[in-house]
């Protein structure tokens, strides 16, 4: 098994295209559904010790690395029984079902077990899983009497809606995984959209995930992620890139014996009717590594290395600015235009967030010559970009590209995207993060990675990636003042 950080993050489509180019230089598809059947067997076994395995097998190849599974455990001695929705309907999982030479019991009849694999659906789930345990038999007068027919054999087999008193799949599931004391899901859920993250049904949150040989957009992206549990990626000798990866810890310049505070990096923050806001951008950035930090507005108190100063032109046009961060606690009144105006005029990097978010034109943000980061919420989003039903990855990389600008899509899965299509995605962020001022610490986080001269890319992804790190550390019911001063632990653990 190995962790995600840093991996490739491929779409159903593109996981497919990967697939399809390995199987061009002559490997089958059964040969693959052999190398993810023998990697999710050897993970389940590390993990199921003397218990016995419960393998839930669909109809597609999702089906068919379940039942490869369950072979290869029960060779390896583990106790395994096989439950199916319906036959297998692909020739890789129909050839795989013929491998397994155990009973197979039918998903509703079958009784829980220690432990649980789901190998329902995966990457082809294409419509909600609202339909019955039960299949009906697409029958022809010559098929009469197939229904006695035993699994095994095959039959052409689709859904019908849960009649009254049945149990739905999803219920099966639900009641499968609650009985269970592990519970592995094979790809993904069963019930979850690959690309979009979205629940087309709702699973059990299960303990673990196994992917198979690639993240997928829903093993990150909410509310796909929240049922998947910890996520372990397996090799399936598929080889993978995208321009889409999963955020990594940042590789960050520590200072060094002819470091000053100026080559550490200068980090101005402009404030405006909400000091506090500011304020918390200003000591975020100063937790995160920066040299200088000065605060341009009224304000007042601690820290007493913070550099406070009133707004000016003057104080504005220092050209030692590595980064300039605007929009924490600004408001949206004719001053607080003003100042973005003299922002966006400045010349120097800029970090734009919260309320001067709202006041901005993204074609506005296209014309500026300097590194841009710009880092919404969802609420943010909409109003810059316009709302949208597609997934935020899509969305994030359309936005990053039409502003040329860096783009943190704030939220539960932070997606960061540039203007060139790489994205980045932040995975598990803490819930606890839902509390106020935690966006205008990022915003200050940001902007010492760029005073510092990352890569506009590189700043944003480090800010994020310190801002989770912070939180993680906190546990629970911190507040953002406290997630300013974590910075430095994350900062430190570098
Ligand atoms: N490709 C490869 O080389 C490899 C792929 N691998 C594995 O394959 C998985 C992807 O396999 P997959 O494409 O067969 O899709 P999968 O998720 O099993 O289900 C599709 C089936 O379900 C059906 N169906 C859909 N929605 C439904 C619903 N609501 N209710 C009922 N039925 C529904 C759909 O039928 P249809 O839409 O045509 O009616 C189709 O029959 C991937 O996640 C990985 O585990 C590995 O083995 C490595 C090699
Ligand atoms: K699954």
């Amino acid at each position: 098994m190995i962790g995600i950080e840093g991996q490739p993050v491929l779409t159903a489509a593109e996981m497919r295209a990967a697939e399809d180019a390995v199987i061009a230089t002559g490997v089958s598809v059964e040969m693959l559904m052999e190398r993810a059947g023998t990697a999710i067997a050897g993970a389940v076994r590390r993990l199921a010790g003397a218990n016995e395995v419960l393998i839930l097998c669909g109809p597609g190849n999702n089906g068919g690395d379940g039942y490869v599974a369950a072979r290869v455990l029960a060779e390896m001695g583990i106790a395994v029984r096989v439950a199916a929705l319906s036959e297998p309907k692909t020739d890789a999982a129909k050839s795989a079902r013929a491998g397994w030479l155990g009973p197979v019991e039918t998903l509703a009849a079958a009784k829980p077990a220690p432990i649980l694999v789901d190998a329902l659906f995966g990457t082809g789930l294409t419509r909600p899983l609202d339909a019955s345990t039960t299949p009906t038999l697409n029958r022809s007068p010559a098929d009469a009497g197939a229904q006695s027919k035993p699994l095994g054999t095959p039959l052409e087999l689709s859904w019908a809606p849960a009649s009254a008193g049945e149990r739905s799949v999803v219920e099966c599931l639900h009641s499968l995984a609650n009985a269970a004391q592990l519970s592995i899901a094979i790809d993904l859920p069963s019930g979850l959209a690959t690309d979009s993250g979205r629940a087309l049904s709702t699973p059990p949150v299960f303990d673990l995930t196994l992917a198979l040989g690639a993240i997928k957009p829903a093993h990150l992206l909410q509310p796909a992620a929240r049922y998947c549990g910890q996520i372990h990626l397996l090799d399936i000798g598929v080889p993978t890139v995208s321009q889409a990866e999963v955020l990594k810890t940042p590789s960050l310049p520590t200072p060094g014996p002819d470091s000053h505070k100026y080559t550490r990096g200068m980090v101005a923050i402009i404030a405006g009717t909400m000091s506090g806001a500011s304020d918390l951008a200003a000591l975020a950035a100063m937790r995160a590594g920066a040299g200088y930090v000065t605060l341009l507005g009224d304000s007042e108190g601690p820290p007493h290395a913070l550099v406070r100063m009133p707004f000016s032109d003057y104080a504005l046009a220092n050209e030692r600015i590595g980064a300039l961060v605007i929009g924490p606690g600004l408001g949206r009144d004719d001053a607080a235009k003003a100042r973005l105006e003299a922002a966006l005029t400045s010349g120097h990097p800029l970090i734009i967030d919260g309320d001067a978010l709202r006041l901005l034109d993204p074609d506005r943000i296209k014309a500026l010559d300097v590194p841009v980061i710009l880092t919404p919420h969802s609420g943010e989003f909409d109003v810059l970009f316009g709302k949208s039903n597609a997934d935020k990855i899509t969305r994030a990389r359309e936005a990053a590209t039409r502003a040329n600008a860096i783009v943190v899509f704030k939220g539960a899965d932070t997606v960061i995207a540039a203007p060139d299509g790489r994205v980045r995605i932040a995975p598990g962020a803490s819930d606890w993060l839902s509390t106020a001022g935690t966006g205008d610490v990022l915003a200050g986080a940001i902007g010492a990675m760029l005073a510092a001269r990352l890569d506009p890319l590189d700043a944003a992804c480090a800010g994020v990636w310190l801002h989770g790190d912070a939180a993680r550390r906190l546990g629970a019911a911190f507040i953002a003042d406290d997630l300013a001063e974590a910075l430095r632990s994350a900062r430190a653990s570098l």
